[in-house]
C-alpha cells in the first residue's frame, strides 16, 4: 500500500527542504525526495554551489589579505598556500551543514526518501533506490528538482582541463595554475577573483561586451578595472570557439576572436541568468589562440526535469526546459507546485528557498504575498563584491518611468578605508514622480550584506528620506546607504 502524504517534495535543495518544513508548521504530513549520493540535503547550493564557493572564496580572502599585511603593520613572513588543507575546510564546512539540514528534517518530521522520484500519476509518486521501488501517495506535490551544470557542444566537461564548476568544488587535490573562464557571470567572476588570489593565471572570455552583463553597466566597468588591476586578463566581445579546442599535454587551446566575426549561432544554454534567452555564440574565425591549464565553462546552467515523468501530467514546460507557474509557484496541473531553479527567474539560493515557501503556505490555504522579483537581492561574491534588486535606470525608463539615479562612493566613508576597500559605490534608482525605490546597484566592501536595507525599504514601501532618516551607526560600511539616499534626495554630507 502506498504511503499517503499531504504533501510530497520531489528534490532536497533549498526549494525543497525549506518549504518542507514549513509545511509541516502548517501541520502538513510530508516526504521530501532526494536523489543525490549519500541521501544529502541541501542541493546544489549546499553541496556543490554557494557554501563550497563561499569556502573557497574565504580562503581567497584571508591569503590576500595575509600577503597584504605589511600596509596594516602586520608582518606574516612568507605566506604558504595549503590548498589540500583549503578543500578540507571546504568540506568541513558542507558536512556540518548536511548534518544541521538532517537534523532540521527530524525536529519537523520530515520523512526523508533517498532516490529518484517520479510521478507515476499526477498524484501518485515513485521512489526508486537500488534497493528498490516505493510509492507515495499526495495530496500536493512540490517539484523543486533544480538546475545542473551546462557546457557548449564541442567543450564536454571532462574533470581536468575542461571543467565545470563541480569539478572545482570536489577538487581536493589541486587546482590549476592557469585558467580560461568562458562567461562572466556569478560562477565566472567568483572563480576567477579566487584563482586570481590562488596565484593563478586568469583570463576571463565573455561574449557580451562588458563583464557581468546583466548588472548596471556602471558596475561592470568598476569589475573590470579592479580585476585588470589586480591583473586578471580581461577579454570582454570575445568569443571562444569549441571546435578549435585542442587538449595538450599541458592543459588546452582554444582560438578566439571578437564576437562580432562570424556567424551566430544559438547556443543550448538553457538559461543561467538569461532566465531563458539565448546567449549569442559562434565560430571563431581566424582570431587568436590562447591556452591554460584548464578551461572553466561558466555560461549559464540547464535545468533538471527528465526523471520526472511529467507528460502524465498537465504540468508545462517550455523549451528552455522551465516549467511554467503562477506567483504561487502553481503549476498547470491541480495541486501541483514548482519552485526554485526549475522555475526560471535569477536561480538564487534565497529565491529558490522563497518560491517554496510561498508555496507551502499557499497549498496550506495561507494567505502569501505571491512572488514579486524585484524584491529578489542578487549577490555576487568575487573581490569587490557585487549586489543589486530591481531596476537599473535604463531598464526603469525602458517600463516609462521618470527616473533618476544617485551615487555614494565608499571612498568617502571611513570604515571602507579603515578596511582597506575603499573603491566601489552604492547606487539608488528612484522614480522622480512618486520617490519610490526602483532598485539598488552596488560595488565594493560587503555590499552582499548591505543590499538587505535597500530590499527591506522597497518592500515597506520606503523612501530614500526615510532611509536618510535611519541612523546608520558610525564607523560602519552601513553609512554608505544612508549616504546613497541622502544623494538621493540631494543633500550627502561627506561628498
Ligand atoms: C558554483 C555556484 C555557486 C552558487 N552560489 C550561490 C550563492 O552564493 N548565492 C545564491 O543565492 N545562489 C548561488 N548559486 C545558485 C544556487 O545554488 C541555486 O539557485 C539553488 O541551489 C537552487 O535551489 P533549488 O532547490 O531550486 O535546486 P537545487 O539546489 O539544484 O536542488 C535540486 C535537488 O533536486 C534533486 N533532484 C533532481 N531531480 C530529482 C529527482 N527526480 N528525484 C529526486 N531528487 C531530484 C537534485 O539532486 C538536487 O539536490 C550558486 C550556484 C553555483 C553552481
Ligand atoms: N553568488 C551567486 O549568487 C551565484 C554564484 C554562482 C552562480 N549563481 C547562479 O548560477 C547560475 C549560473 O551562473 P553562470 O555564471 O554559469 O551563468 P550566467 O548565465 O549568470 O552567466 C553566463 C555568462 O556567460 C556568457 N556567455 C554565454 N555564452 C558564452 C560563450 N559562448 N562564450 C563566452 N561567454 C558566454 C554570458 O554572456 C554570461 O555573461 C546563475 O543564474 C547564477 O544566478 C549565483
Amino acid at each position: 500500500m502506498a504511503e499517503k502524504f499531504d504533501l510530497v517534495i520531489i528534490g532536497g535543495g533549498n526549494a525543497g527542504y525549506i518549504p518542507a518544513i514549513r509545511a509541516s508548521q502548517l501541520g502538513m504530513k510530508v516526504a521530501l525526495i532526494e536523489k543525490r549520493e549519500g541521501g544529502h540535503l541541501g542541493g546544489t547550493c549546499l553541496n556543490v554551489g554557494c557554501i563550497p564557493t563561499k569556502a573557497l572564496l574565504q580562503t581567497a580572502h584571508l591569503l590576500h589579505d595575509a600577503k597584504n599585511g605589511e600596509e596594516f603593520g602586520v608582518k606574516t613572513g612568507e605566506v604558504e598556500f595549503d590548498y589540500p588543507q583549503a578543500a578540507k575546510r571546504r568540506e568541513q564546512v558542507v558536512t556540518q551543514l548536511r548534518r544541521g539540514v538532517q537534523g532540521l528534517m527530524k525536529k519537523n518530521k520530515v520523512t526523508v526518501y533517498n532516490g529518484v522520484g517520479s510521478f507515476v500519476e499526477p498524484k501518485k509518486i515513485k521512489v526508486e533506490n537500488g534497493e528498490g521501488t516505493e510509492e507515495l501517495e499526495a495530496e500536493k506535490v512540490l517539484i523543486s528538482t533544480g538546475s545542473a551544470v551546462n557546457t557548449l557542444p564541442g567543450l564536454e566537461f571532462d574533470g581536468e582541463k575542461v571543467i565545470s564548476s563541480d569539478d572545482i568544488v570536489t577538487n581536493n587535490e589541486s587546482y590549476p595554475k592557469s585558467v580560461i573562464i568562458l562567461g562572466s557571470g556569478a560562477v565566472g567572476v567568483e572563480f576567477a577573483s579566487m584563482y586570481k588570489d590562488f596565484g593563478t593565471e586568469v583570463t576571463i572570455v565573455e561574449i557580451l561586451d562588458r563583464l557581468v552583463p546583466l548588472e548596471d553597466p556602471e558596475i561592470s566597468e568598476a569589475l573590470r578595472k579592479s580585476f585588470e588591476k589586480r591583473g586578471i586578463n580581461v577579454m570582454t566581445g570575445t568569443k571562444a570557439d569549441p571546435e578549435s579546442l585542442e587538449k595538450t599535454d599541458s592543459g588546452v587551446k582554444i582560438k578566439i576572436a571578437s564576437a562580432d566575426s562570424g556567424e551566430k549561432e544559438e547556443t543550448k544554454g538553457e538559461g543561467g541568468s538569461y532566465g531563458g534567452e539565448d546567449p549569442p555564440t559562434g565560430d571563431a574565425d581566424g582570431g587568436d589562440t590562447i591556452e591554460a591549464e584548464a578551461l572553466l565553462v561558466a555560461v549559464g546552467r540547464k535545468t533538471v526535469t527528465e526523471d520526472l515523468n511529467l507528460d502524465v501530467t498537465d504540468v508545462e514546460i517550455n523549451e528552455r526546459g522551465i516549467i511554467q507557474v503562477d506567483g504561487y509557484g502553481q503549476t498547470a496541473a491541480d495541486g501541483i507546485y514548482a519552485a526554485g531553479d526549475v522555475v526560471g527567474g535569477y536561480w538564487l539560493a534565497h529565491e529558490a528557498g522563497h518560491e517554496g515557501i510561498i508555496a507551502a503556505e499557499h497549498m496550506a490555504g495561507e494567505d502569501p504575498m505571491p512572488m514579486d522579483r524585484s524584491l529578489v537581492p542578487r549577490v555576487t561574491y568575487c573581490r569587490p563584491e557585487i549586489a543589486s534588486f530591481g531596476l537599473t535606470k535604463a531598464q526603469a525608463e525602458e517600463e516609462g518611468y521618470e527616473a533618476k539615479e544617485a551615487k555614494f562612493p565608499f571612498q568617502a566613508i571611513g570604515k571602507a578605508l579603515i578596511e582597506g576597500e575603499p573603491n566601489g559605490f552604492f547606487k539608488i534608482v528612484t522614480d522622480a514622480e512618486t520617490d519610490m525605490i526602483l532598485g539598488m546597484h552596488a560595488i565594493g566592501p560587503k555590499v552582499t550584506d548591505l543590499i538587505t536595507e535597500g530590499v527591506f525599504a522597497k518592500l515597506v514601501e520606503g523612501t530614500p528620506e526615510e532611509i536618510a532618516m535611519t541612523i546608520h551607526p558610525h564607523p560602519s560600511l552601513s553609512e554608505v546607504v544612508g549616504e546613497a539616499a541622502m544623494a538621493a534626495e540631494g543633500h550627502p554630507i561627506h561628498f
